[in-house]
């Protein structure tokens, strides 16, 4: 048993760093910072609508999911190569190893890459690459979760699962993302349906701008594993508690949300209550480039704007984060028992 009390408050913002954790919310086209961005525009011969790696920032200042995405998109536009998708995973393999990520679910979007002619082998052949390397040189194991763009319609989901098929081997699971308000789950019925018939893990973002009943037919419609975002599952309390009671896990991305303006603030958000109301709620960066920060920003920010929270907390939220990743029970365990130990080492 850990002794949390005996854990010291200032010694926190370090074990927050220190905690062995699992990320599960990374678009891996929003760790694209500026600078590599121009790097990618000019190998690639790719204009882009800014100046500078400065203007660029300095247009990261979003109003609400939409605003971002259409930066996002842009941002994307310098991907054409399998190395360029190489570069970009490698370059978030970094950061995370910096910030004890032991394992990390990437979503991609080949959407936003094969409408502009980019083959899908291309994407999926330079993120499979990546994460290989990751886990050879890093010690990160990594797996790739291909998203579908829920703007764009179920046809184009489908015709995009068909393109992706020959690399099957390479990615676990499928989600839903893009924007949100307008395109319910249900909307993607039919291929979700197809996912689950070839064994793929099912996950969705639901509740993140979209309201509760989003999160419910994600979870009766598409059959998911785990709601991304989920945040405004709040306003429904019967579906807190069937959440709850399912063990259903949330990855939550606090830094996202305030920057899109889902809450004013971190001690606005209702993380607190999320963990209060049992679920298995996780913290991760969502897009890092564009959000101000990685998985330890987002933990220590968090943190340092609730006062309630201490090591117990850190503690949940890792251990959740393991608890909801798609990996064998025995690699949860392994890496539970070396989170217990950073503990028990803080606990002096
Ligand atoms: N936060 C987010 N919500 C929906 N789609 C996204 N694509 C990249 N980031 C996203
Ligand atoms: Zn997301």
């Amino acid at each position: 048993m850990i002794d949390f009390d005996r854990i010291r408050p200032d010694r926190l913002p370090a074990l927050l760093r220190a905690m062995p954790k699992a990320e599960l919310h990374i678009h891996i086209e929003g760790s694209l910072e500026p600078e590599l961005i121009f790097k990618l525009a000019e190998r690639n011969g790719v204009k882009l609508a800014y100046p500078s790696v400065e203007a660029l920032r300095a247009a990261y200042a979003f109003t609400d999911l939409q605003s971002f995405l259409d930066i996002y998109y842009a941002g994307a536009s310098v991907l054409l190569k399998e190395q360029d998708f190489f570069d970009m995973a490698w370059a978030y393999f970094e950061k995370a190893a910096a910030d004890n990520v032991v394992h990390a679910e990437l979503f991609f979007d080949p959407q936003t890459h094969t409408e502009r002619g980019v083959p899908m082998g291309t994407v999926i052949r330079g993120l499979e690459h990546a994460c290989r390397r990751a886990h050879a040189e890093m010690g990160i194991s990594a797996s790739l979760i291909l998203c579908f763009l829920r703007h764009l319609s179920e046809d184009a989901a489908m015709a995009t699962l068909e393109e992706a098929l020959p690399y099957r081997q390479h990615f676990i699971g499928v989600g839903l993302d893009s924007s949100e308000r307008g395109h319910p789950p249900e909307k993607f019925a039919r291929v979700f349906a197809r996912c689950r018939e070839l064994g793929l893990r099912i996950v969705a973002h639901a509740g993140e701008e979209g309201p509760p009943e989003y999160i419910r037919s994600a979870l009766d419609v598409l059959k998911v594993e785990r709601i991304d975002h989920g945040v405004r599952c709040v306003e429904d309390p019967a579906l807190v508690r069937r959440l709850a009671a399912e063990r259903m896990p949330l990855t939550v991305c606090p830094l996202s949300n305030v920057k899109l303006c889902v809450f004013k603030t971190l001690a606005d958000h209702n993380l607190p209550a999320l963990l209060k109301a049992g679920l298995v709620a996780t913290i991760n960066s969502d897009d890092p480039a564009y959000f101000g920060g990685y998985m330890n920003d987002n933990f220590v920010q968090t943190f340092a704007a609730l006062p309630q929270w201490g090591a117990r907390e850190a503690w949940q939220l890792a251990h959740n984060s393991f608890e909801a990743s798609f990996v064998p029970e025995a690699a949860k365990q392994a890496w539970v028992r070396q989170l217990d130990q950073v503990f028990a080492a803080a606990a002096v």
